[in-house]
């Protein structure tokens, strides 16, 4: 767990894959479920290109044997009483052919697109899914650490791209493979010799082409990590819409958006300058080599051979040759399309390998056996647990049996939420065990763990869709009576009752259209219609009036009366009737006791039950000063926090 937490990373997923290894090639072959269709593609890609190769063929074999009758007309595999024996006749014939190869490469065109589209937009599917699939299985730390918009970007623009490449990218390094080999085995069969000038560019565009590449892959890097930058502000934003409105800081934030935008707009620049020398560097060199072999081939022709060369060259050979050393070297410009998108590619595979290699650092162990729950007994073996640097719990132990209600009490930021997340492993601990009726929660699997804890926490979260559809989240087969029961239970029915489509109506994204005590009631709901063997209540009902929450009291005491049930509140009536109250402070179980017992103990407990009645005139001065400390520690830390996720 510690390696996971360095802030090293700069919070952007990805970042910590090895970047020796070919991320494209890595997603290709463990992705390869379409490569039929892939081989479909490939299969039209050649015969495409063959077909491409036919008339450059045919308009030269048509100029020397029937304009300049330099040689007969014959033709490679066609037997000779196919071909007609006159000028005209061979005329139509060749038109024929060309005509015939035009239309045999639109077929192959359409099943080569067809091929490699299903395969590229299956492969994108397949990695989208897997991807989320992996991404939910991290540990919560790793959500905490990374930006919601960085994440998204890794989900959707960098699949996008990695999609885009194997779309075109791998239909086009056939293509380009394709046509030199052939056209290079032709070549070599025309003219050995004016091949050797056609091929003299070769190397020089092979080492551009490195060069190339070894400039631009950090650029493309740095284009899909300022992408996710800019996400991430954006989906900050808009979340957050309702305090920047509030405080109007529609012009400050207008400034950020900006200001990432301007960090995108760089990075793409820079790439972008690398991109457009590149391609006009690949042309003067492709152009310049062609120039070469027309000259050499033309003073040939002109019976002027360069030195070397032997023989004789006909006009209609050298039209061939000279279309072809044309078509030789388009690929290779092509080529240069090909390695740009690749270096994309490559830039977001890596990011979304980054997701796809991390091993969640909270899993099931090999030999994970599901939890069984007896009594519902839970023990603290002196634990301790760090966030990152600084230890937040530390000697927690203690043991609750089946069936008690456990109030947890303490300042803010004293561990209370932090203690009952290692519950149902949301963190794992660094010392120490916490066990459920004897049995350490690492080693039982988290599916069935976290189906016996029901936690329900401060700002629940809503999905979009109905009421229904909210509380019957994790118990998907309740019935229509299940969800109202539950949702009487948690004090809920009544309000539902009276929204506009009752339990069908559309809570909004994170249920923005109920208050946040009617957000809790729903979440309540949902914890009552698991009927979890334990229940964890964090702050669950703080949002509610004081006369809601007497009710809801009420009706929890019954559901709590044969669960172990830990609840975390700052009220503390809310807590008063608990079998046991455990305070926190600064990390450790500072007093355990009853309510009674708690206010004889005359400690913590008992300054913050005379701050709650308004006795605040008999606190020590001590309890006063050590507040102030405390909460100037709080904010230090949460700026710490807020510095490290930057
Ligand atoms: N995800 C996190 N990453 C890093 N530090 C955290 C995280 N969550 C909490 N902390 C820190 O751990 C400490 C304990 O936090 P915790 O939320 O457990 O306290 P709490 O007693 O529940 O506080 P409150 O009563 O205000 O809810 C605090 O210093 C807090 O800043």
């Amino acid at each position: 767990m510690s390696s996971e937490r360095g802030p090293s990373d700069k919070g952007r997923p990805g970042t910590s894959t090895s970047r020796s290894e070919n991320p494209v090639w890595r997603l290709y072959t463990e992705y390869g479920v379409a490569r039929r269709y892939a081989a479909l593609g490939a299969v039209a890609t050649i015969l495409g290109r063959l077909f491409g190769l036919i008339p450059a063929f045919i308009i030269g074999l048509a100029v020397d044997a029937i304009f300049l009758t330099e040689r007969p007309y014959t033709l490679p595999l066609v037997p000779q009483v196919l071909i007609p024996g006159t000028g005209v006749g061979q005329l139509y014939f060749s038109i024929a052919i060309l005509l015939g190869a035009t239309a045999a490469g639109a077929v192959a065109s359409w099943v080569e697109d067809w091929g490699w589209s299903v395969f590229a937009q299956r492969i994108q599917r397949n990695l989208r899914v897997d991807a989320y699939e992996r991404l939910q299985s991290l540990e919560l730390a790793y959500f905490t650490r990374h930006r919601t918009g960085d994440l998204m970007s890794v989900l959707n623009n960098d699949v996008n791209a990695l999609e885009t490449f194997l779309e075109d990218g791998l239909s086009a390094t056939l293509w380009i493979l394709t046509t030199i080999a052939g056209i290079g085995i032709i070549l070599v069969g025309l003219n050995l010799p004016l091949t050797a000038v056609t091929l003299l560019p070769i190397p020089l565009l092979a080492a551009f082409t490195l060069i190339f590449t070894r400039v631009i892959a950090p650029r493309y890097l740095s284009i899909r990590e300022e992408i996710g930058d800019l996400n991430s502000r954006l989906e900050n934003n808009v979340s957050g819409i309702e305090v920047i409105k509030s405080e109007g800081a529609e012009q400050f934030e207008t400034e950020r958006v900006a200001a990432a935008s301007d960090e995108y707009l760089s990075a793409n620049l820079s790439a972008i300058k690398v991109r457009i020398t590149y391609f006009p560097g690949l042309n003067i060199i492709a152009g310049a080599g062609f120039a070469i072999t027309f000259l050499v081939g033309g003073l040939w022709v002109l019976d002027q051979p360069v030195i070397g060369l032997t023989g004789t060259l006909t006009p209609g050979e050298f039209v061939t040759f000279v279309i072809y050393a044309q078509q030789f070297l388009w690929p290779i410009l092509r080529l240069g399309d090909v390695v740009d998108d690749y270096e994309r590619a490559k830039a977001a595979g890596s990011r979304v390998q980054g997701v796809l290699s991390r091993d969640p650092a909270v899993s099931d162990r090999p030999d994970a056996s599901a939890l069984e729950v007896t009594n519902g007994a839970v023990t603290y073996d002196d634990v301790r647990f760090a966030y990152s640097r600084e230890t937040v719990l530390s000697e927690i132990d203690f043991a609750v049996e089946g069936g008690t209600t456990v109030g947890v009490v303490g300042p803010t930021g004293a561990g209370k939420s932090t203690l009952l997340k290692l519950l149902p492993r949301l963190y794992d601990v660094d010392d120490g065990a916490v066990r459920i009726d004897g049995q350490d929660v690492r080693e039982v699997t988290l599916q069935s763990l976290r189906k016996s804890i029901g936690y329900v926490s401060q700002e629940p979260f809503l999905f979009y869709g109905t009421v229904a559809e909210n509380i019957r989240y994790g118990t998907f087969d309740a019935t229509k009576d299940d969800i109202e029961e539950a949702a009487r239970r948690a004090q809920a029915h009544e309000f539902i009752e009276n929204l506009p489509s009752e339990y069908d109506t559309l809570v909004g994204e994170r249920g923005v259209k109920l208050s946040g005590g009617q957000r809790q009631r729903l979440a309540l709901a949902r914890t009552m219609l698991k009927d979890p063997a334990i229940l964890v209540l964090d702050e669950a009902t703080s949002a509610v009036d004081t006369e809601t929450e007497a009710i809801i009291q009420d009706r929890l005491a019954e559901f709590a009366a044969n669960r172990t049930t830990f609840v975390i509140a700052h009220r503390l009536s809310t807590v008063r009737t608990a079998d046991r109250i455990l305070v926190l402070d600064d990390g450790r179980v500072v007093e355990d006791g009853t309510h009674e017992a708690l206010l004889e103990t005359d400690g913590l407990y008992a300054n913050f039950w005379r701050v709650q009645t308004g006795d605040i005139a008999s606190l020590p001065q001590e309890f006063l000063e050590r507040a102030l400390r405390r909460q100037a520690v709080v904010e230090l830390a949460d700026e710490e926090t807020e510095e490290r996720s930057e």
